[in-house]
This record gives structure tokens, C-alpha cells and sequence, in this order.
């Protein structure tokens, strides 16, 4: 196995951050720690006067017993399409031992994401982008309180352009780094920018690395840039409007770099961002679709691209796989 820890901000990089390892300057610990039992403790005083509350995205709602339904859930994994979020439930079924024939998807009547459940993974598909990603995830955080669900932990599967490492090359993100290169997700609440610190949980990146099998690929942890744009957002050179020189284009993607930067995706400091405020564990595990110091356009052929998405969907399925293991020796 091959795991490069890029653990360490490099000097160049000094007027954004100091050198030091990018676990040391984040803030420690939880801002909204769980209850004793490990069930999630929502910072919102208003959910206690709803009567019942509707998860509007997901089709549901309170007056259904959503712990029945859900108490059991200890791994929520999410993931932009439908399709690879399907694949993941049909993996985790063969993983766990569970009947195929028994997938459905539980927010079909809400027309807008997908969540099957296989065991005790939910398995969902978060749509492109911040936006997007960030109304399914709030939904969940409370359906999993609501269900009353202890010590969940959450993982992105994802794809991205990578950064200095070869194509097919899984990166488990360390940190998220907005569009403005900072550690942090930043989301106007009453007029005003609230900043949340986009650190992942140092201890499940680590251990998620640590269960790669590396069959012919890297896996590195490093920094994650969430750009909320696809083209101009991530430097590219081929969206419908661009108005900055190839020379710059490569000057901010060698920042990035030596930044600790390896991959950019749309999600990374807001999945960072919320979960951690919320008190829970998650890891956003990604798979390298080109490298962006050598080019703009994803043109692998579609059987190599599905070969790759594979591989997050592998790495954290070993891991809870052998999560669950552990659980019942
Ligand atoms: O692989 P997924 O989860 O779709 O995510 C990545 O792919 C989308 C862009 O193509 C963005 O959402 C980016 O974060
Ligand atoms: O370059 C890429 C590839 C996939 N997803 C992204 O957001 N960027």
C-alpha cells in the first residue's frame, strides 16, 4: 500500500497560512458535542415547537416512526449521482450480506435525491455542489436525531480533478479550502458571513487511509478546494467565459499545491463545515479524475471512469466492513 501524508503547509505559502501541520492550527474538539448516549444534540431550540417536522427534500416527515426506520443507522455515505449512490447500496449488500432485492429508494416520492438503506449505511446522492449537498445533509443531520441514531459517521464519495498526483489517485481530504483559500465554508446567515472551520476528523482520515489497498493507485491525504463553480471556480481555461491568461490559470492551480492542496471538488468545506458543527465524524474520500497541472477536460474513456469511482466506494466500504466486524467479535 502507498499512502502519501501531505501533512504540511509549505513555507512559500506562508502569507495565507503559517508552515505548520494542518492538523495543529485547526480549533480541537466539537462546537455542539453529542448526547451522552452518542445521539445527536441539534443546536436549534425551534425544532422542539414543531409538531412535526417535514424533511421536505427527503419525503419525509415526524409523524412517521423514523426510529424504527433509522435508530440503527451508524455510516451515512453521500455522493453526487443517483447511479454511483445505487452502486454503493448493491456494494455494501454484497459487503454485509444483505438481499439486493431488498433496495429501494426511500425518498423516491420527494423526486429529487436518492437514499437506500443497507443495514446500518444510508447510502445518498447529494446533486452538484454546495446548495445542493447542503439541503440533503441538514435533513439527514435531523432525521438521524429525530431516529434517534448514535455515534453516525459520515463519508462523501466523490469524484474530482486532482492536483500533482496521477489520475485514479483517492484523496481523503484533511481540510476543505474555499474559493478564496480559506479553511472554511462561508455562508451568509441574516446578512452577515458566518464562517465555519472546514477541518475534517483527523482520526478518520487517518484510519480510512490506513484501509486502502492501494491495488495499482495512491491514496493520499491532503488539502480540498470546494470551488462553487465547475469552469472559472477551478481554474479552468474551456467554461463559456474566461477572462485570465493560461500563465495565471497555472499560477493560482501551483498556489493551491503548495497550499496542500491535491484535488478540487464543489462540496468539501461545507460537508467539513456542517458536520463538524453538528458534532459528528466524516471523512470526504475522492477519486482523481485527470490531472489539473496537465489539463481542463475529463476525457478517460467511461469504462476507466467507472473503474475509478470504484475506488472510494471499495476504500470506504473496507472500512465499514471492518467497523462492523469489530463490533460483533
Ligand atoms: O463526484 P461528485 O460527488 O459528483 O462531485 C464532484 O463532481 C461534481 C462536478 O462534476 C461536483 O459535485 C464535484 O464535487
Ligand atoms: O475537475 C473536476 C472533476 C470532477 N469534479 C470537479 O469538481 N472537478
Amino acid at each position: 500500500m502507498q499512502c502519501n501524508c501531505d501533512h504540511l503547509v509549505s513555507a512559500r505559502a506562508g502569507h495565507y497560512f503559517n508552515c505548520i501541520s494542518v492538523w495543529d492550527e485547526k480549533e480541537m474538539g466539537f462546537p455542539c458535542p453529542k448526547n451522552a448516549d452518542g445521539s445527536l444534540r441539534l443546536r436549534n431550540a425551534h425544532l422542539k415547537q414543531l409538531d412535526c417536522d417535514v424533511l421536505y427534500h427527503l419525503g419525509l416527515d415526524t409523524s412517521t416512526d423514523l426510529r424504527a426506520m433509522f435508530e440503527d443507522v451508524k455510516f451515512v455515505c453521500m455522493g453526487g449521482t443517483k447511479h454511483r449512490m445505487r452502486e454503493f447500496a448493491i456494494h455494501m449488500c454484497r459487503v454485509l450480506g444483505v438481499e439486493e432485492t431488498k433496495l429501494l429508494n426511500l425518498t423516491k416520492h420527494a423526486h429529487r435525491y436518492a437514499m437506500y438503506k443497507v443495514g446500518p449505511v444510508l447510502s445518498i446522492s447529494h446533486g452538484i455542489g454546495i446548495p445542493s449537498m447542503s439541503v440533503v445533509l441538514q435533513e439527514v443531520l435531523k432525521l438521524l436525531h429525530y431516529a434517534g441514531s448514535r455515534d453516525p459517521v459520515f463519508f462523501r464519495i466523490g469524484t474530482s480533478g486532482g492536483l500533482g498526483v496521477p489520475p485514479g489517485s483517492v484523496v481523503v481530504s484533511a481540510w476543505g479550502l474555499s474559493g478564496t483559500l480559506e479553511k472554511s465554508y462561508d455562508v451568509p446567515v441574516l446578512g452577515k458571513i458566518r464562517k465555519l472551520p472546514s477541518f475534517f476528523d483527523e482520526r478518520l482520515c487517518q484510519e480510512v487511509a490506513a484501509a486502502a489497498s492501494g491495488d495499482g493507485y495512491s491514496t493520499y491525504i491532503g488539502g480540498t478546494m470546494a470551488a462553487d463553480d465547475y469552469y472559472r471556480g477551478q481554474a479552468r481555461l474551456d467554461g463559456p467565459l474566461c477572462d485570465y491568461t493560461e500563465a495565471e490559470k497555472m499560477a493560482f492551480l501551483r498556489t493551491l499545491s503548495e497550499l496542500g492542496v491535491r484535488n478540487i471538488e464543489m462540496e468539501a468545506t461545507a460537508f467539513a463545515g456542517y458536520t463538524r458543527e453538528a458534532g459528528v465524524r466524516a471523512a470526504d474520500v475522492c477519486v482523481t479524475l485527470l490531472d489539473r497541472l496537465q489539463g481542463d477536460q475529463v476525457t478517460s474513456s467511461k469504462s476507466t471512469m467507472m473503474g475509478w469511482q470504484m475506488r472510494p466506494i471499495e476504500l470506504v466500504g473496507r472500512y465499514i466492513a471492518e467497523h462492523c466486524r469489530s463490533q460483533q467479535a
